[in-house]
């Protein structure tokens, strides 16, 4: 988490408050804080503002769910469980770049219960 984030400062969780059960919603919820602000030296900024636009975020994507593939192919679970992580940081960040939100995702996996 960088310094802005765990400042606190546009309104997003602190980090250390924040519980496994609510860390899709933090995650989102600082993501749509870099969407409004836009601040300078945020990664998820530079996603939103990229030359490439909407390609920069997909190309992400593309990287890094075959980096989790590699690793799975690897059996280094480690490695796999932090290319999911960056997996679903940069779905989210598309996420928000498409107006969805985290609780779109939610309600279509509960409605496959
Ligand atoms: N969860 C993430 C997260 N996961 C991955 N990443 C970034 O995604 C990029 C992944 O790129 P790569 O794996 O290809 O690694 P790299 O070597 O940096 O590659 P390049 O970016 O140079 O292509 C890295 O720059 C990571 O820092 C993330 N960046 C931010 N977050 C979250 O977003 C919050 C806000 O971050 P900022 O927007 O930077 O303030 C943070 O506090 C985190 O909670």
């Amino acid at each position: 988490m960088s310094d802005d984030a765990a400042a606190g400062d546009g309104g997003e969780p602190e980090s250390e408050t924040v519980t496994d059960e609510e860390v899709l919603d933090a995650l989102f919820a600082t993501i749509e804080d870099r969407k409004q602000r836009l601040p300078e030296g945020s990664y998820t900024a530079s996603l939103f503002t990229h030359e490439k636009g909407e390609n920069a975020v997909l190309e992400k994507i593309g990287e890094e769910a075959t980096e989790a593939i590699l690793a799975a192919k690897d059996d280094d679970t480690e490695e796999l469980t932090a290319e999911a992580a960056d997996l679903v940081y940069h779905l989210l960040v598309l996420f928000a770049q498409k107006d969805l939100d985290v609780a779109d995702l939610q309600a279509e996996l509960r409605d496959r219960f």
